[in-house]
C-alpha cells in the first residue's frame, strides 16, 4: 500500500463556465477539488454560462477581471478549508482555448510589485487594455479569417503550417479584429496571453510562456517548428511577436510561485509554475489517452480528441502539439452546441430536471425509432451551421417531436455528429477501441449509454469529472522531472486507470449503422 503522503500537486482549469482546482498528493490520489461557478459566485459581472453575448450574437466575451477575482475566492475558499499551501510542490493548470487576454503597458511591473495585503483583483484592475476578452464562442471574425487564408496562399495551406484552416474563434483572428476595430487597445497592449497563459502569470507574478500545445489553437504558430509563423503574423498585426514572447513546451518550469503567495496563503518559496496548457490538452493528460482511445469531452463545447503521431492537418478539425509528449500530436473536433443546447432541451422537455432527462432516454428506443434530430441552437463549428432540423423515419421533414423523442434525437444527434466527423477524418472503430469520458455530462449514465451505442464500444471515464485539472495536477508533478528525461506515463504509472461506465446494447451497432449514414444526408441536406 502506498505510504501517506505530505506533498501535492495543483491542477487548476480556467473553464467556460467556472474555476476548478484539483490537489493529488505524491500517490496521485485526489486529496482536494473547489470550485467558483461564475454566474451565481461572481453575480456583479452578470454573465450567463460565464459570458457575454452581444447584441449581434456572434461576439462572445467574459470579463477577464471575473477570472481574476475567481483565482482570489478559490484561493479563499482552500485557505478556509485548512488546505496546508506549504505542501505544493507544483502547481500547473489550464484555460478555456482561444480566449485571448490583453495586458496594458506597464501591467508587468505591476505584477512583479503585487503586495500581499491585497486581493489580485484590486492590484490588477487597471492592467488590461481590453477589459471584456473574446472567448472560444465568440464567431464574429469570418472577415479576418477570410484575410488569413488568403495571405496564406489558403485555407489547406494554412492547415498545413499551423494545424487548422482559419476559424474565427482562433487567436489570431480575434487579435485581427482587435487591430482593426480598435488600434488603440491593441498599441496599449504589452503582452497578449491565452487564457492558460494568463492565469499561469497570475502565479508567476510576471508575463507566462504560451506553451505549444495551447499555442496550436491560435493560426499563428508553426506546429512543426513549434515557433511563431512569421507569414501568419505578418498578415495579422504589426509587431505581434514581441507582444506574444517565446512559446515554450507543456512541461516547461516557468520558475517559482510569485511572493504574493508566499507571504498570502503560506505557498513555499520552492513551489514550481509548470506551464499552463488548454483544458482540451489538460484533459488528455488527465485521462493519460493512449494512442487508439478516443476522447470525448462533455463540457460547455462538446470535443472528440486524439493521440496521433503522424498529424496530417485538413481543413475540418485540429490538430495541436501534444501537452505530455514532444514528439506526438493531438487531433481534435469541437462542437459549439454541446451542454447549454442540453440544457434548453432538459428545461423544455424534461422539467428541468436531467432525472427526467434520463427517463426520457430510458423510455425511448435505441435508435428513436427512426426520428432523427440535428440542434444547432448558436452558430455550429462543425458544421459551420446554424439552425433545427428534424426527419422522421421515412425522412420527412417534422416540426416538433414529442418530448421524450425530443430528447433522445438530441443526444443521439450529438453522438452521431461526433462519430460521423471523426470518420470524416479517417478515424476508424476497432475492436479494442476505448472511448474516454469526461466534463459535466458524463456524470450522466443514461447519456454515455447512448454514446457506447452509438460508437459500438465500451465507455470509460476516470473518478473526477475535472479531468483538465486533473491532467494538470498531473502535469505539474511531471513538470519537475520532466528534464531529468522521465516520460509523462512513467511519472503517472501509479494513477488510477479508467474505470469501465457502459458496454454497448446488444443490437445497437446495426441501428446506427443505419442512422449514421441518415445523419449525415440529413446534416449535408439541411445545411451544407
Ligand atoms: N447530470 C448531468 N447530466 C447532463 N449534464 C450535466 C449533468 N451535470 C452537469 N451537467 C452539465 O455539465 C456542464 C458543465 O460541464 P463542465 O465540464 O464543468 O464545463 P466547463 O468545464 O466547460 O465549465 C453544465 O453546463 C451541465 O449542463
Ligand atoms: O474551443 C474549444 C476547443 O477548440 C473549446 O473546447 C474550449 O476549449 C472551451 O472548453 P470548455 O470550457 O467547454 O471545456
Amino acid at each position: 500500500m502506498a505510504l501517506p503522503s505530505d506533498r501535492c500537486y495543483l491542477g487548476f482549469d480556467f473553464s467556460t463556465q467556472q474555476l476548478k482546482v484539483v490537489a493529488v498528493d505524491d500517490n496521485l490520489t485526489v486529496v482536494h477539488q473547489s470550485a467558483v461557478h461564475f454566474d451565481t459566485e461572481l453575480p456583479e459581472y452578470r454573465t450567463q454560462g460565464g459570458v457575454h453575448v452581444h447584441s449581434d450574437r456572434l461576439t462572445v466575451t467574459s470579463p477577464v477581471l471575473m477570472w481574476v477575482k475567481a483565482l482570489d475566492l478559490i484561493l479563499g475558499k482552500m485557505k478556509a478549508s485548512g488546505f496546508d499551501f506549504s505542501s505544493v510542490k507544483a502547481l500547473s493548470g489550464s484555460g478555456q482555448q482561444h480566449g485571448s487576454v490583453y495586458w496594458k503597458e506597464g501591467s508587468r511591473q505591476i505584477l512583479l510589485d503585487m503586495s500581499p495585503d491585497k486581493p489580485l483583483h484590486e492590484l490588477l484592475e487597471s492592467c488590461f487594455a481590453v477589459t471584456d476578452s473574446p472567448v472560444w464562442m465568440d464567431s464574429s471574425t469570418t472577415e479576418q479569417c477570410q484575410h488569413l487564408e488568403q495571405a496564406l496562399g489558403g485555407a489547406q495551406q494554412l492547415a498545413d503550417i499551423t494545424g487548422s484552416r482559419a476559424y474565427e474563434r482562433f487567436t489570431g483572428n480575434q487579435i485581427a479584429k482587435i487591430w482593426k476595430t480598435n488600434p488603440g487597445h491593441y498599441k496599449q497592449t504589452e503582452r497578449i496571453s491565452l487564457v492558460s497563459s494568463f492565469a499561469a502569470s497570475l502565479f508567476l507574478g510576471d508575463y507566462a510562456a504560451i506553451d505549444y500545445s495551447d499555442g496550436s489553437g491560435m493560426n499563428l504558430m508553426d506546429i512543426s517548428k513549434k515557433e511563431w509563423a512569421q507569414h501568419c503574423l505578418g498578415a495579422v498585426a504589426p509587431g505581434l511577436g514581441g507582444k506574444l514572447g517565446t512559446p515554450l513546451p507543456p512541461m516547461a518550469v516557468l520558475g517559482s510561485v510569485s511572493s504574493y503567495y508566499i507571504q498570502r496563503y503560506g505557498f513555499s518559496p520552492d513551489c514550481k509554475v509548470i506551464a499552463f496548457t488548454g483544458d482540451n490538452p489538460g484533459s488528455l493528460a488527465g485521462m493519460r489517452l493512449q494512442e487508439g482511445d478516443i476522447a470525448i469531452s462533455l463540457g460547455t463545447s462538446d470535443t472528440v480528441f486524439l493521440w496521433i503521431q503522424d498529424p496530417r492537418p485538413t481543413v475540418e478539425g485540429h490538430i495541436f502539439c501534444n501537452p505530455v509528449d514532444s514528439q506526438a500530436y493531438m487531433a481534435l473536433i469541437c462542437f459549439k452546441n454541446g451542454s447549454f443546447t442540453r440544457e434548453r432541451i432538459r428545461e423544455e422537455c424534461a422539467g428541468g430536471s436531467w432525472e427526467e432527462f434520463s427517463k426520457a432516454l430510458k423510455a425511448t428506443p435505441v435508435g428513436n425509432n427512426g426520428n432523427i434530430g440535428i440542434y444547432f441552437d448558436v452558430m455550429e463549428i462543425t458544421p459551420a451551421a446554424v439552425g433545427v432540423h428534424r426527419v422522421n423515419g421515412e425522412n420527412d421533414k417534422v416540426a416538433s417531436f414529442p418530448e421524450e423523442v425530443e430528447v433522445r434525437a438530441l443526444i443521439e444527434g450529438q453522438f452521431l455528429a461526433k462519430r460521423a466527423h471523426a470518420e470524416k477524418l479517417g478515424y476508424k472503430i476497432l475492436q479494442e477501441t476505448r472511448v474516454l469520458a469526461t466534463g459535466g455530462a458524463s456524470s450522466n449514465k443514461d447519456i454515455l449509454q447512448v454514446l457506447a451505442d452509438v460508437f459500438n464500444a465500451p465507455v470509460y471515464t476516470i473518478d473526477t469529472v475535472n479531468s483538465a485539472c486533473l491532467g494538470c495536477a498531473y502535469r505539474a508533478m511531471h513538470g519537475l522531472v520532466a528534464e531529468m528525461g522521465v516520460c509523462f506515463a512513467e511519472a503517472v504509472r501509479m494513477a488510477p486507470e479508467p474505470k469501465l461506465a457502459v458496454t454497448p446494447t446488444p443490437g445497437a451497432e446495426k441501428v446506427y449503422e443505419r442512422l449514421l449514414k441518415r445523419y449525415t444526408e440529413q446534416e449535408q441536406r439541411a445545411f451544407l
